[in-house]
């Protein structure tokens, strides 16, 4: 972590030593109440940030894991278990985990509304349970008694701004991780995310995870600011209120955490204050959500976009400092002259249109091919089966000699085999540096990224996403493929939207890719200058059949690939033999 990211956590952590020290002795005991549950509400918001936030699922029933660890932390204090509350409010947040997990187990199959039906049944189902179920210690009167160095409400404040503190540290250094920084490619794209080899079934399941243990803490914390709960402490309904909450406001930041907290606890007294009835809250929430949901950003997000966007203008305002010499690529393997992906008899077939027929393609080992054909011709659809995103097709692909048939995209990706899409799926609230970070699945230091960028034309890392242009997008989406450093990286039209000399440009860089990084390519591209530029062998499909192979010199002179690609051709070529160099 560099200073200028350090800056805002060492911000924030004297505002809540501030707050710690001054609202106790400040405000008055109801007004010390709301601030406890304003703290309470905003670590359930940082489940909600989890969950919501980060990973974009949309989750209905957060105070059903609050209300099991709140049931586990009563059920300890009537048996007086041993270790006292701070480790009983732990252990229910682990005991909602495996719920949590259980929950999101539909998640890897239905996702957006479907999935939040399944939540909110969760939730419902929930409500009936306690609603028939008393907590445990209520017919013994036995209520929970706070450690007794938080014993006043005072204390209790400080305890939990300190779990607060804790949760949001502990999620800012998940954040960082691979599996952190997947979410957010998540929540944008889980096909990107999946090209990237992030697996999208173990993400949105630490995301279940991890915000059911959040939401269980904060259950706890709740018993102890009540001492005793009810039922309706965790009416589904709050969830739904809350989820609203949570996207228009975003608190996946601390400070929508906050926000939301506070906005959730004082709420209904602003509301009682003013003499507007309780239900004009929601409402008001519900359509800020709305608009929230339909730009795709939360206030916390937005401000922070705008803040970034603030910096990298003033950064490109400068000369671009120099940047460090790219890493040597690896040596090749064996004589390095093999086929390093090997495509055989694939045959993809959409109901009754055969989109592909018994394509064969070799990509070698150093080497760039370019596959180009007419619209339709059934390239994507190529990129897209060896990559493993269209599953069920016929035929053999192998990445140096092994057969991958059977393995995911993100598993295929993490052998080696990394995509680019034709219309980029980057989130916007990503700088370049940290697109690359996921991307590359690996410790990508700043100088690397930097060489990459530059190499690619793009601008400095620290420019975010939200501010470059869409053929820059294009050019990042390959600057991120080739972080990886794969096998082979599989570029789908990446020079649309360029200029002629900014392809031409594209197309010297790309016939430098395999030399510099190790990477070989295959490129699909209509601009024929790009694909003479970048590619010493060109196989051309026509109507799901290969019409030619062979040096891209030959191919592109020949008068059937010319009638093909020109639309001359009257008839689809079917079966003609491949042209031999
Ligand atoms: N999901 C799908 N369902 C049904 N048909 C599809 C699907 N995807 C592609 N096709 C069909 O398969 C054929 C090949 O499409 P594909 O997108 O692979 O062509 P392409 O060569 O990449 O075209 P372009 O240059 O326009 O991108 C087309 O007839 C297309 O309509």
């Amino acid at each position: 972590m560099n200073v200028s990211e350090l800056r805002p956590w060492g911000i924030g952590l004297l505002l809540a030593l501030a707050a710690c020290v001054a609202l106790p002795l400040a405000l008055p005991p109801y007004w010390i109440y709301l601030a406890i549950a304003a703290m309470v509400s905003s670590v359930l918001m940082q489940s909600f940030g989890v969950i919501v936030g980060r990973a974009g699922v949309m989750s209905l029933c957060q105070m059903s894991f609050a209300a099991i660890g709140a049931w586990v932390v009563l059920w300890l204090n009537l048996r007086d278990a041993p270790g006292g509350f701070l480790l009983w409010l732990v252990l229910g947040g682990l005991a909602a985990v495996p719920v949590g997990v259980a929950i999101g187990l539909p998640a890897l199959r239905i996702r957006g509304v479907n999935l939040a039906v399944v939540t909110l049944g969760f939730g419902v189902s929930t409500d009936i349970v306690l609603n028939a179920n008393q907590f445990p210690g209520t017919s013994e009167f036995k209520s929970l008694q706070r450690p007794a160095l938080f014993e006043s409400d005072q204390g209790y404040f400080v305890l939990t701004v300190i779990v607060f503190v804790l949760i949001a540290i502990g999620l800012g250094l998940f954040n960082r991780t691979r599996l952190g920084r997947s979410w957010t490619e998540l929540r944008h794209s889980e096909q990107a995310a999946a090209a990237h080899g992030i697996s999208v079934a173990r993400s949105k399941l630490a995301a279940f995870a991890i915000s059911a243990f959040v939401a269980g803490i904060a259950g706890g914390l709740m018993v102890g600011q009540i001492s005793s709960v009810v039922s309706s402490n965790f009416a589904m309904m709050q969830s739904v209120a809350m989820f609203a909450v949570a996207v228009l406001i975003g608190p996946h930041h601390p400070e929508g955490a906050i926000m939301g907290g506070i906005f959730g606890a004082v709420m209904a007294t602003l509301l009682d204050t003013i003499g507007l009835p309780q239900d004009v809250g929601g409402i008001l929430f519900g359509v800020a959500a709305i608009f929230a949901l339909r730009s795709g950003f939360s206030q916390t997000d937005f401000t922070r976009m705008r803040k970034r966007e603030k910096d990298a203008r003033a950064l490109l305002a400068r000369e671009r400092p120099p940047v460090p010499d790219l890493p040597p690529p690896p040596p090749p393997t064996g004589d390095g002259r093999g086929d390093r992906l090997a495509v055989r008899g694939l045959t993809v077939r959409f109901g009754e249109v055969v989109a592909l027929s018994g394509v064969d393609l070799t990509v070698p080992e150093r080497g760039v091919v370019g596959l180009i054909g007419p619209n339709g011709a059934g390239k994507s659809t190529l990129i897209s089966a060896v990559t493993g995103f269209l599953a069920g097709y016929q035929g053999t692909v192998e990445l140096d000699g092994k057969a991958i048939d059977r393995y995911s995209p993100s598993v295929r990706a993490r052998h080696g085999l990394r995509r680019t899409f034709q219309t980029t799926a980057i989130a916007p609230e990503l700088t370049q540096y940290e697109y690359l970070m996921i991307s590359a699945g690996r410790s990508l230091g700043r100088g690397e990224a930097e060489a990459l960028l530059k190499f690619f034309g793009c601008p400095p890392g620290d420019v975010p996403v939200s501010i470059i242009d869409a053929g820059t997008r294009r050019l990042l989406d390959v600057a991120a493929a080739i972080a990886a450093r794969p096998r082979v990286a599989l570029l789908d039209e990446p020079a649309a939207g360029q200029s002629l000399d900014e392809s031409m440009e594209f197309g010297r860089r790309l016939a430098e890719v395999p030399e510099r990084f190790g990477v070989s390519v295959l490129l699909v591209e209509h601009d024929m200058q790009l694909v003479r530029a970048a590619c010493e062998q060109v196989t051309v499909l026509d109507f799901g059949h290969v019409i030619a192979s062979g040096p891209t010199h030959d191919v592109l002179e020949n008068p059937a690939v010319r009638d093909a690609y020109l639309g001359t051709a009257d008839v689809p070529l079917l079966d003609t033999a491949p042209v031999q160099p």
